[in-house]
């Protein structure tokens, strides 16, 4: 494709060489770098890529994308100075692959909680509706059946843009993407053209990218802000800053709420280990889906269907049947009646809300056995308020990893201690080995109680120094529940 062609959209600051190149390839890491590959320098969080222009020049690169000139430039190479080389690259790599978004119906989910399980949902749902279906999600990507695997919950913009073009060759109509606040800082999402955007909440979690909680906010409101005046934007109009979110869009303003009045309302009827009772829009219908926050959840999918002109009755019927996205209050029975519930929940809100949810539908008698950790090489400050909040609502807690990745796990696991008050520290235990603090909590439960295995939902690995080691919670405890048996 012509430079000329690619740089459409792109605020150009100066250009040396030739304004026209024959690109064959992008590429924002130089070990990519092939001949006739157009090289993005991107400044990020542990290196500068500008270090390596000279060194992708050597590997072939005929066009180069930076912030900041090289001293020495090569007279075979154009060199295109940006205000910012990863929006240059998000708009590029739109360009490139033919700008597939929009020749989809594209909408986007952010949020601190929910995102995948909306997005899932959406995708399920219109699935079930009989549509072409493309889906963008920290657990899998979907290209109608077809699953690729995810790596991120947003992709980089070369892989994201790649995967919708081959959602629009597959004969996709719609695509539902998480869009994770980092992606939006790191431009992930420039050159996209949304359709729609949700919002499902926002509290604490990655305050060692954003530093401050209001950097955070703005990440997600810069979503929103970004919005053409065509699409809507869907806010939950419960979260204290679900409003804020729509301040400056351009978009239809749209809100729903189970508290609040809004444009789309429901109410809980009953919320039970079997699913949600629910009066969704005045029409009472049964979920499989367990908690109240997935009544949110659930009303954000079925208001967004309707804002895509979907018929009601259909999308009510569609979505009473789902279960939503793996390793979201996953939940196995053992023969003897322990309860497993494997979640996802690895920010201080979404504990309490799977532990709140677990505390308003169990019986009474039974114990809840937490065993849960706190990522490695992520927000520190959530650890000890995870900690707490296990504590404040299980009989029992296990402190133990997560993915420990470059940290020392008991260094987290220490971190987590001084969340726990003295009162709570008769009924906290710390096990480092992530396998043998399941199976204590198997061992320590009775017929009837629930453990939670809170953290890694999904997740197939645990990460540890660099290297991903085979690791699946709902597998150890399935294991478990058959050797008690
Ligand atoms: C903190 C973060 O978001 N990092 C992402 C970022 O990497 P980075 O800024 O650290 O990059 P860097 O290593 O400093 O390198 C800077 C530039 O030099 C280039 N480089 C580097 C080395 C070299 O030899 N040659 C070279 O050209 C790199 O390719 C890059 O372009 O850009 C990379 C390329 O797109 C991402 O893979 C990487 O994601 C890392 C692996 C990551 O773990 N990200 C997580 C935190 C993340 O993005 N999470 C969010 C959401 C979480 C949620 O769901 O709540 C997500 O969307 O997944
Ligand atoms: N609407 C919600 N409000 C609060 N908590 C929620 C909500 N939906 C899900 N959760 C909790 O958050 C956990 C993660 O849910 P989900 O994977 O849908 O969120 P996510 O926003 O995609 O997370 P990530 O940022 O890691 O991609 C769930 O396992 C559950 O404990
Ligand atoms: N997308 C989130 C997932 C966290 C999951 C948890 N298991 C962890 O490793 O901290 C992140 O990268 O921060
Ligand atoms: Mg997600």
């Amino acid at each position: 494709m012509q430079l000329q062609d690619l740089l459409y959209g792109v605020a150009i600051k100066s250009l040396v060489g030739k304004p026209n190149q024959e690109v064959k390839a992008l590429a924002f890491d130089s070990r990519e770098v092939k001949a006739g590959t157009l090289f993005f320098a991107v400044k990020g969080t542990v290196v500068d890529g500008h270090q390596y222009i000279a060194q992708t020049v050597a590997a072939g690169a005929v066009v180069v994308i930076c912030e900041t000139m090289p001293a020495k430039v090569d007279s075979q190479v154009t060199y295109v100075e940006v205000e910012s080389s990863s929006a240059a690259l998000g708009m590029v790599a739109s360009n490139f692959y033919g700008n597939p978004s929009a020749q989809l119906k594209l909408v986007g989910v952010t949020g601190t909680n929910g995102k995948t399980t909306i997005a899932t949902l959406l995708y399920q749902l219109f699935r079930g509706l009989g549509y072409g279906v493309g889906l963008v999600s920290t657990v899998q990507n979907h290209i109608n059946d077809t699953i690729v695997p995810a790596t991120h919950t947003t992709p980089n913009p070369i892989a994201l843009n790649q995967l919708l073009a081959d959602m629009v060759d597959a004969g996709c109509e719609y695509c539902f993407m998480e869009v994770s606040s980092h992606a939006v800082v790191q431009h992930r999402i420039v050159g996209l053209t949304f359709t729609g955007g949700i919002f499902s909440n926002i509290t604490h979690d990655h305050l060692d990218f954003h530093h401050t909680f209001d950097n955070y906010l703005k990440a997600k409101k810069e979503f929103f802000d970004g919005l053409p005046k065509n699409a809507f934007a869907l806010t939950n109009a419960d979260d204290k800053n679900g409003m804020v979110m729509l301040q400056n869009t351009k978009a239809h303003k749209k809100t729903y709420a189970l508290k609040q009045m809004a444009d789309f309302k429901a109410k809980i009827i009953e919320n039970k280990f079997s699913g949600l009772h629910l009066n969704v829009d005045d029409m009472d219908v049964y979920f499989k889906m367990v908690g109240s926050f997935n009544a949110y959840n659930l009303l954000a999918a079925y208001a967004t269907a309707i804002l895509l002109e979907q018929d009601r009755l259909k999308v009510l019927t569609v979505l009473s049947s789902l279960h939503g996205a793996e390793g979201r209050f996953d939940y196995i029975v053992s023969k003897q009646g322990i309860i497993g519930i494997v979640d996802y929940a690895h920010t201080p809100d979404a504990v309490q809300n799977v532990l709140s949810t677990i505390a308003n539908i169990r019986k009474g008698t039974e114990q809840v056995i937490t065993v849960i950790g706190c990522g490695g090489d992520r927000d520190r400050t959530k650890r000890p308020v995870m900690a707490q909040t296990a504590c404040d609502w299980s009989d029992k807690v296990i402190l133990t990893s997560d993915n420990p990745r470059t940290e020392e796990p008991q260094a987290i696991i220490a971190e987590m201690e001084k969340g726990v008050s003295p009162t709570n520290q008769r009924k906290t235990l710390s096990i480092t080995d992530r396998k043998e603090a399941i199976k204590t909590a198997c061992h320590l439960a009775k017929p009837g109680d629930i453990i939670l295995v809170a953290g890694k939902g999904h997740e197939k690995y645990q990460e540890i120094k660099g290297v991903r080691h085979h690791f699946d919670d709902k597998e150890v405890l399935n294991e478990q529940f058959n050797l008690i048996n």
